[in-house]
């Protein structure tokens, strides 16, 4: 039996699948990876919003990654919803010790604009976490909370990832997925850089409202092509080629927003 690519996710689980960790391990089986889970919070969670939330003690997270990290060994990391400070500080000291890449989504609200990480995390996460992150994937809500740049179009994509870089991830990728169609001109665009090279990454905008766990999927994706070895450029597309097939399969499920299709592929 070959030995399979591993990656691992730290991060909450959504009760309603289509984001958190259940995103996460189906994103991975998805793309030929052992998905492997360190659970950080776990929320009562469905297509109409986050019911509630319940953080897990610093300890428990600690004693997951110790045990997948020493005894099965992971070739990549993505990180989702950290709820608070002391669990950044935690995650941030666990992976600053680890030498495979990371991937940072740094989840601030739900969809629905329920909050995923307290407010007083913010800092942590620019000072501790972000400078371990091999990419780190904010959208535009999570780019203007750490850095404060507004963007409104295209064009100020550019200067909200400079600033992401600021805090130091070697990568810097910023979703579009929230620039309205007008401004978008029917592409959700995103933008890859290290500060040197830029890739833009354009699909076409699938007009589906069941898009939960968009977010999640892409960073999880990245993951898991890293762990199979891609460069961050190559794993960038690749991820981005997978989400946008998720969200046009996109589930009615529940009466609000539903979830992405992981298992599109499968389907043929
Ligand atoms: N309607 C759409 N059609 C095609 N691609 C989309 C659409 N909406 C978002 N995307 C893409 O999905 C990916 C995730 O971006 P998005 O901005 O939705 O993340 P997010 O807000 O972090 O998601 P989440 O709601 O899970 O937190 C990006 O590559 C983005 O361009
Ligand atoms: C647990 C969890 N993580 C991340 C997201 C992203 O929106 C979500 N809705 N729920």
């Amino acid at each position: 039996m070959p030995t399979p690519p591993r990656a691992l996710t730290v991060a909450g689980s959504d009760s309603g699948g289509g984001a958190g960790i259940q995103a996460d391990l189906k994103t991975m089986l998805a793309l030929g990876t052992h998905g492997m889970s360190v659970l950080t919070a776990v929320t009562a969670q469905n297509s109409l919003g986050v019911q509630g939330a319940w953080e897990l003690p610093a300890e428990a997270v600690r004693a997951q990654f110790r045990s997948v990290v020493d005894d099965i060994g992971v070739q990549a990391v993505k990180t989702g919803m950290l709820s608070s400070a002391a669990l950044v500080e935690t995650v941030a000291a666990l992976l600053a010790d680890l030498d495979v890449p990371v991937v940072i989504d740094p989840v601030g609200v739900s969809k629905h604009g329920d909050p995923l990480l307290a407010e007083s995390a913010l800092d942590a996460v620019r000072t501790k976490l972000l400078p371990t992150a091999t990419v780190a994937t904010p959208n535009l809500d999570e780019v203007a909370q750490l850095t404060g740049v507004h963007v409104r179009e295209e064009a100020d994509l550019r200067r909200a990832a400079a600033a992401v870089l600021d805090h130091g991830p070697r990568w810097a990728l910023v979703k579009g997925g929230h620039l309205t169609a007008d401004t978008a001109a029917g592409e959700a665009v995103d933008l890859l850089t290290d500060g040197r090279e830029e890739h833009w990454l354009r699909a076409p905008r699938h007009d589906n409202r069941h898009t939960h766990g968009t977010g999640c999927t892409l960073a999880s994706a990245i993951a898991a092509q890293l762990a199979k070895g891609d460069t961050v450029p190559q794993a960038a597309a690749a991820a981005k080629e997978y989400v946008t097939g998720a969200i046009a399969a996109g589930f009615r499920l529940g009466a609000g927003i539903g979830p992405v299709d992981h298992g599109w592929r499968l389907r043929g």
